[in-house]
Order: structure tokens, then C-alpha cells, then sequence
């Protein structure tokens, strides 16, 4: 028989992964919709008022994504390096926002920006986090062939979190891809193996490995109806809980 999953719920320090294809918002010709980023801050400074400590890790995909642009003729490395670039831009607009809303906040990049951002230094994230500033890790890893997906585990592990809060497009984890297949079935709580060999790509094989050796489960849930971000910082049922077995 098998045992129930350990729900990280409550938890005391959270990654945020946020989708940056969902910062355009539907039908908008923009690739960051200032209208979506402040409802997003307004949500994250009610969970940190309540005392949960918040990294932020946000993807590029509203922007450009590597492997596309490699896949249509460009070097690799090199698209990988401005997609990362990509998520920079998304880190200083969420900034803006948290910061015109009152929340204590910084972003620490993979790659040395100084004149927009602080870069990246585990022990001084760490301490940030400890103080109750929001930390949005921006650049990704700061290497190519890796995604934000993969940031979001490697910076959890890092900072010792206790969950990966997944706000992406969809609103779980499926046996296939639901904007694929429309009979695709959700799951309410998924191993990391079933993930892996299943190949259920909501995200990458490194992303889900990193968090399965180093014990940090996942929340996979839609960002885009108003108050599932609150649901999810605050630790309320929501989505599919990705956990070891
Ligand atoms: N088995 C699955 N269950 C759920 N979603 C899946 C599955 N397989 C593929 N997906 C796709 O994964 C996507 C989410 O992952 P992805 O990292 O590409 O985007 P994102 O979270 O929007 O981030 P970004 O835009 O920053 O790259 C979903 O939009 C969904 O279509
Ligand atoms: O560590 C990293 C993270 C990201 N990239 C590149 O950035 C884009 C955007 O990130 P998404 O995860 O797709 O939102 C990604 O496609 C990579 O090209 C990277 O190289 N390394």
C-alpha cells in the first residue's frame, strides 16, 4: 500500500515560479502586462505581510525561449544568454510593482548587471529572506541549456525552501498535455518518478530531478484567475502537489 504524500503545508519559506508567458495576458500584443504584475504583487504582499518568507524565480517565455530560436537557425548558447536576459527585464517590472505597493524587495541577478540589480550571492539571498525581503533571482542560473524551471529548483535547494509554488498556465499536472490533449486527466498529487517517467514535461526532467534528490516538493497551479496566487502563498489546497515517494 502506498503512504500519503508529506504536504509541505504550512510552510515558512516558498519559491515562486512565475510564468513569464502569463505576464502578457490573453489577447495583449505586450509582452509584460503592468495590469497583471500588480495584481501579482498585491497578492504576493498579503502573504508576506503574514510572515512567509518569498523567493521569486520568473521565466522568459513572454519574450523569447532558447530553444526555439536555436531550433530556427541561432547558436544555442547565444539564445540561451538572451533568453535569460529575458527574465531580467520581467524581474525589474515585478520589482517596480512590488516596491510601488510597499514590499521590501531586491533582485539578484545570475549575471553581473550591477547598474540594475544585485548579483546573486547565496548567504546574502539567504539573509534577505531571513529580514522578510522579497529576493527575485533573476537570469536564470546565469548558464545556457538550462530554464527557469531548473532555477526555481537549484535557488529552493539553495535557500533551503520548503515548496516550489509553480504559477504557470494551466491549472495542474496532467497525464498529458492539456493544451494538447483535450481529454488529458489531472492529477491531484503526482510522484517526481511519475513525472519522469511519464515525461510529463510541465516541466523539465533537470528541474524535476534537482527537486526530487533534494526532497523540495512542488505546487503546479494556474496563475491567471484572481486569488489562486493568494490560495497557493498561503497554503490552501490548490493545483497538484508534486512530491517524493
Ligand atoms: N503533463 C502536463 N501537465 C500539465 N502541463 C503540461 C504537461 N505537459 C506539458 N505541459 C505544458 O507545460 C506548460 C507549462 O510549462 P512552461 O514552463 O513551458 O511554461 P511557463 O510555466 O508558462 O513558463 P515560461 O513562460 O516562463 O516559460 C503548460 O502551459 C502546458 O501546456
Ligand atoms: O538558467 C537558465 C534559465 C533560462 N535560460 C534561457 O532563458 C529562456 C527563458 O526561460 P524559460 O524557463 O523558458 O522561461 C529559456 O528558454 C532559456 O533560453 C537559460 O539559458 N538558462
Amino acid at each position: 500500500m502506498s503512504t500519503p504524500p508529506k504536504d509541505p503545508r504550512p510552510f515558512k519559506r516558498a519559491i515562486l515560479k512565475l510564468s513569464g508567458e502569463a505576464l502578457r495576458g490573453p489577447g495583449s500584443r505586450d509582452n509584460i502586462a503592468p495590469e497583471i504584475v500588480d495584481r501579482i504583487a498585491l497578492e504576493i504582499r498579503e502573504a508576506v505581510q503574514g510572515g512567509l518568507q518569498l523567493g521569486i524565480v520568473v521565466g522568459g517565455g513572454n519574450f523569447w525561449r532558447g530553444a526555439s530560436a536555436s531550433a530556427r537557425g541561432m547558436d544555442r548558447a547565444t539564445a540561451d544568454y538572451v533568453g535569460m536576459l529575458a527574465t531580467v527585464m520581467n524581474a525589474l517590472a515585478l520589482e517596480g510593482a512590488l516596491e510601488h505597493h510597499g514590499v521590501s524587495c531586491v533582485v539578484q541577478s545570475a549575471i553581473e548587471m550591477k547598474n540594475v540589480a544585485e548579483t546573486f550571492i547565496r548567504r546574502k539571498a539567504e539573509k534577505q529572506l531571513d529580514e522578510g525581503k522579497v529576493v527575485i533571482f533573476g537570469a536564470g542560473t546565469g548558464n545556457p541549456f538550462f530554464s527557469t524551471d531548473t532555477t526555481a529548483a537549484l535557488r529552493a535547494s539553495e535557500m533551503g525552501a520548503d515548496v516550489i509554488l509553480k504559477a504557470t498556465q494551466v491549472d495542474g499536472v496532467y497525464d498529458s498535455d492539456p493544451r494538447k490533449n483535450p481529454d488529458a486527466k489531472r492529477y491531484d498529487t503526482v510522484t517526481f518518478q511519475q513525472c519522469l517517467s511519464q515525461r510529463l514535461n510541465v516541466m523539465d526532467a533537470t528541474a524535476f530531478s534537482l527537486c526530487m534528490d533534494n526532497d523540495v516538493p512542488i505546487v503546479v497551479f494556474d496563475l491567471a484567475p484572481h486569488g489562486n496566487l493568494s490560495h497557493a502563498l498561503r497554503g490552501q489546497p490548490i493545483g497538484t502537489l508534486v512530491h517524493g515517494e
